[in-house]
């Protein structure tokens, strides 16, 4: 039988009944759980108290989540205001660390709304904030609806880029994506390239140049449907087969 594969995914920070909590949505962990197969292993944003390097070093795979919290402008060189608002350095020191930890290892990545946005901003880009409120820009926010299920079912179609490694996971050149978001891609970082764009010129999607795996960002949440939808189940299993791979080629390299 095959190991099971670990798949690293960095915590948010909250503050919850008067303490501080190091947390991530269940919809991403039972992604990876009954879609991909892994098993997540839940990262503390305690980025200063621990060796991220150590810790990629016995996981196959990182996924990095979503979240209402915003990249901190000061890392991309922006002055922050209120518009950037909320912040959760603690999450955005982790996940730089982990971002440039794994793409040196080439160890698979995918990257999910926030944890794409963090790609770009950890590679040298920069990010737009209130994106609805730029001329010929689309809403990408989600609906208001105390049903989640709700929110995360309203889609706008995305073109793929053709030939690329999103359009060879899905095996389209037009998908349905659902969107949650009011930041985007501004700058793109150097080394990345644009896997998918909104009608509105919304980076949808981005993957790593040169990386010898898996590694792509994508602005919408295919794990909210994983389940069910065709285009997100194909993006888990892609990236479960990169974790896989990846394991077993660590498996058999000679230990020194
Ligand atoms: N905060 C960023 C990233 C958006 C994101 O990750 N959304 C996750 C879902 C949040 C929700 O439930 O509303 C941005 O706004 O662009």
């Amino acid at each position: 039988m095959s190991l099971p594969i670990l798949v690293a995914v960095p915590a948010d920070v909250r503050a919850f009944e008067n303490y501080r909590w190091h947390a991530t949505p269940d919809t991403y962990l039972k992604a990876l759980t009954r879609v991909a197969g892994a098993i997540p292993v839940i990262v503390p944003a305690l980025a200063d108290e621990f060796d991220v390097a150590a810790l990629l070093s016995r996981v196959d795979g990182l996924m990095m989540t979503g979240s209402a919290s915003n990249v901190h402008p000061d890392r991309y060189g922006v002055e922050p205001s209120t518009a950037h608002e909320p912040f959760d350095p603690a999450r955005d020191r982790l996940t730089e660390a982990l971002i440039h930890g794994a793409i040196e290892i080439d160890l698979p990545l995918l990257c999910i709304c926030r944890g794409h946005q963090e790609l770009n901003v950890a590679l040298g880009g920069t990010l737009a904030t209130e994106i609805q409120d730029s001329e010929g820009r689309m809403d990408h926010r989600a609906i208001k609806h105390e049903e989640q299920r709700e929110r995360f079912a309203v889609r706008h179609p995305v073109s793929v880029a053709a030939g690329g490694a999103l359009a060879a996971i899905v095996g389209d050149d037009e998908i349905r994506v659902n969107s949650l978001h009011r930041q985007a891609i501004d700058r793109l970082a150097p080394g990345l390239a644009v896997e998918a764009t909104a009608e509105d010129g919304t980076i949808e999607a981005v993957s790593v140049e040169g990386a010898k795996g898996f590694a792509l960002g994508v602005q919408w949440h295919p794990e909210y449907w994983a389940e069910s939808d065709a285009a997100s189940a194909a993006i888990f299993h892609a990236f479960a087969a990169a974790c896989r791979a990846y394991a077993s080629a660590r498996a058999d390299a000679p230990r020194g």
